[in-house]
């Protein structure tokens, strides 16, 4: 393996999935009131032959008696997946989708499974089986979500859109609906502008659902998703809830992603080899972790005795035959890896170095003891970033790691190495950040988005009674390397960091530095950390929350209200528990806070993620309360 590959596909870190949720944008129906067809039916094994569906259903399994300890297995493990993800995010988005298509009733009458209860369980379709169905709406995760023939199941099925009549193949049941893939699109929405296509991967790739609508379109599905996600979500009132206002367009719809992520698997034909002539592979993957020097050196002393032609033939075989890229689209994601060879949602940078980096793994993949994830960064040039390239070349940490790969486009270049520093510019603040931690991914959208937060922080001022020239004092909570707390230091006497990530901290502290802001502090530890180390007047403080995407913890949470800062700003790549956080504030200080304003900010044109920023503001009813809090406190420093 080049040393170069080495670098730039390992450690592999988690791998990044387009997940996040969101909701409906076509009007709820009736699940009698469409029109349904199905063209094939093949009943099947059950394993759980009292499920409440009607044994002469032409796509239900049949009524088989089964054996009931399998099926409770089943189901406990199957469960206990789905408790575990509500400890973080709450029901699934699709639940709320489910509902609304089958109506409460009915899905009571399948959970009850004739009162022997689990019926959301029901393994219901076979593999393969076609249905022909009409969208009703689109789920949080822009599939659309249809209900089966039988009237008593959903189905969901990526790139279609609502209204639209489309024939799809089951790949999987889970609780209460059955992932689909696209066969057919038979009658299209008026919505549908395949014209508008941008990639030739889109229908295949995973990674973008909206690329068939006009941006407005896209962002208009967003604006319903944040609207939803609340209604469901934060467990308040519609009355205190405002409407969520359009959604903040990003600049840039193609070319905008400074990161990218592409991933692979050891190929077959590589496995089947060293299954055949190592020990070491058990499945033919060298094990993670244990005696991984080892297997590889095992591997080198297999391939050192294998013809030099012949090995030759064979490395050209393997390289053709890894998949680097993002997960298709079938199978809910969960089918493989698409080859790709650009990603026209990547910068131009990032779309140049992708084909070298890909080739360099595919020459060199029998080093591998197992897949990986590259990582392919936007950075700023030094000129562009505003140093001279002898100044970066005296400094170890610019420098580390050897530095970016000189692939440069512009005022770009491109690091693959997860300990190199990426450099970044938002208005006129920079930042320098470890590689392999968080950044925002969109440069396009940043200033747009800090100036949205910074008019709702002053306005909030006004409004308020509290001068502009009064002393103010921020909070910025899950930090990372100080993009908030920097670019808001202006508008505050002091702020306050802090973020888990130990590196990200000496990031953010070197970033003030860098731009000359003296009135920042920035801790190292748990969010909830912060508030035992300041005490600003609440009355002048404001907080900013972007936690990842489980949210803020309960702890958080309850130390946040205690403090009862003037104003909380709360951004989020998940909107459904930004609203299960958010919802939590508000009962918390038993109606302490209202409910400002409710948006979305488009940070992934062409998929559905969608990040949500809501403003809350201390009630001032309990003023006197306040004012004698604010008389109490004592300012001090980290
Ligand atoms: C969505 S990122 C936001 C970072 C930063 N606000 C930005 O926009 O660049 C969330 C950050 O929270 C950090 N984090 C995760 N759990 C945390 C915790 N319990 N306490 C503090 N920070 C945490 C992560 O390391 C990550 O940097």
């Amino acid at each position: 393996m080049s040393s170069t590959a080495a670098t730039s596909a390992s450690p592999p870190p988690k791998r990044q999935r387009v997940e996040s949720p969101r909701a409906s944008t076509a009007p709820t129906a009736a699940a009698s009131s469409f029109s349904v067809a199905s063209t094939s039916a093949q009943p099947q094994n059950g394993i759980n032959g009292a499920n409440g569906a009607s044994a002469n259903q032409p796509n239900s399994r049949p009524q088989r008696p089964l054996d009931p300890k399998h099926f409770a297995k089943k189901v406990k493990a199957k469960e206990k997946a789905r408790q575990a993800t509500l400890c973080k995010t709450g029901e699934e988005p699709i639940w709320f989708d489910i509902l609304a298509v089958l109506g409460r009733e009915k899905v009571d009458e399948i959970m009850s499974n004739n009162g022997q209860g689990s019926g959301e369980w029901q393994d219901k379709f076979q593999r393969d089986t076609i249905f022909e169905s009409r969208v009703l709406r689109l789920s949080a995760k822009g599939e659309g979500v249809m209900v089966a023939p039988s009237g008593d199941w959903v189905l969901t099925v990526p790139h279609v859109l609502p209204g639209e009549l489309v024939r799809v193949r089951v790949d999987r049941n889970e609780r209460l609906h059955s992932k689909c893939d696209l066969v057919e699109v038979l009658e299209k929405s008026d919505d549908r502008r395949d014209d508008l296509v941008g990639c030739k991967y889109f229908g295949d790739c995973a990674g973008c659902q909206y690329q068939m609508l006009t941006y407005e379109k896209q962002l208009s599905i967003k604006q319903d998703v944040v609207t939803h996600a609340f209604a469901h979500y934060s467990g308040l009132d519609p009355s205190l809830l405002p409407s969520t206002l359009p959604t903040l367009p990003s600049p840039m719809q193609y070319g905008y992603r400074t990161k990218l992520t592409p991933h692979f698997e050891i190929p077959r034909s590589l496995t089947d080899f060293r299954r055949k002539n190592t020990h070491g592979g058990g499945k033919g993957n060298f094990r993670r972790g244990k005696g991984k020097g080892q297997a590889r050196e095992q591997m080198k002393g297999v391939l050192d005795k294998v013809d030099p032609e012949e090995l030759e033939e064979l490395s050209r075989q393997w390289a053709d035959d890894v998949s680097i890229g993002f997960d298709t689209i079938k199978g809910g994601g969960k089918s493989g890896i698409l080859d790709i060879e650009e990603c026209p949602l990547a910068t131009p940078a990032l779309q140049e170095a992708l084909p070298v980096e890909k080739r360099k793994v595919k020459n060199s993949i029998n080093s591998f003891p197992n897949g990986a994830t590259l990582l392919l960064r936007d950075s700023l040039t030094a000129s562009a970033f505003g140093i001279s390239e002898d100044d970066r070349a005296k400094d170890p940490v610019s420098t580390r790691d050897g530095g970016p790969t000189p692939a440069l486009v512009g005022d770009s270049e491109v690091v693959t190495s997860y300990r190199a520093v990426v450099r970044e510019k938002v208005q006129d603040v920079r930042f320098e950040t470890p590689s392999g931690s968080f950044f925002q991914n969109n440069r396009s959208v940043l200033p747009g988005l800090i100036e949205y937060v910074r008019e709702a922080i002053l306005s909030a001022r006004s409004t308020t009674g509290e001068g502009q020239d009064q002393e103010h004092y921020l909070v910025d909570t899950y930090c990372g390397s100080g993009l908030f707390a920097l670019l808001l230091a202006p508008l505050f006497k002091e702020v306050a960091g802090v973020e888990i990530t130990a590196e990200s901290i000496d990031f953010a502290r070197r970033n003030a530095t860098l731009n000359s802001i003296p009135n920042v502090r920035f801790l190292a530890g748990n969010a909830e950390d912060i508030f035992g180390t300041i005490s600003y007047p609440p009355a002048r403080t404001t907080v900013v929350i972007d936690p990842p995407r489980r949210g803020c913890d309960e702890a958080f949470v309850k130390q946040l209200v205690n403090l009862g800062p003037e104003q909380i700003v709360y951004v989020s790549c998940n909107v459904h528990t930004q609203a299960r956080d958010v919802g939590q504030i508000v009962r918390g200080s038993e109606g302490g806070y209202e409910v400002v304003s409710v948006r979305g900010a488009d940070l992934f044109p062409q998929t559905y993620h969608v990040e949500g920023v809501c403003v809350l503001r201390r009630k001032r009813s309990n003023e006197g309360e306040e004012v004698k809090k604010e008389e109490e406190a004592k300012l001090t420093t980290i």
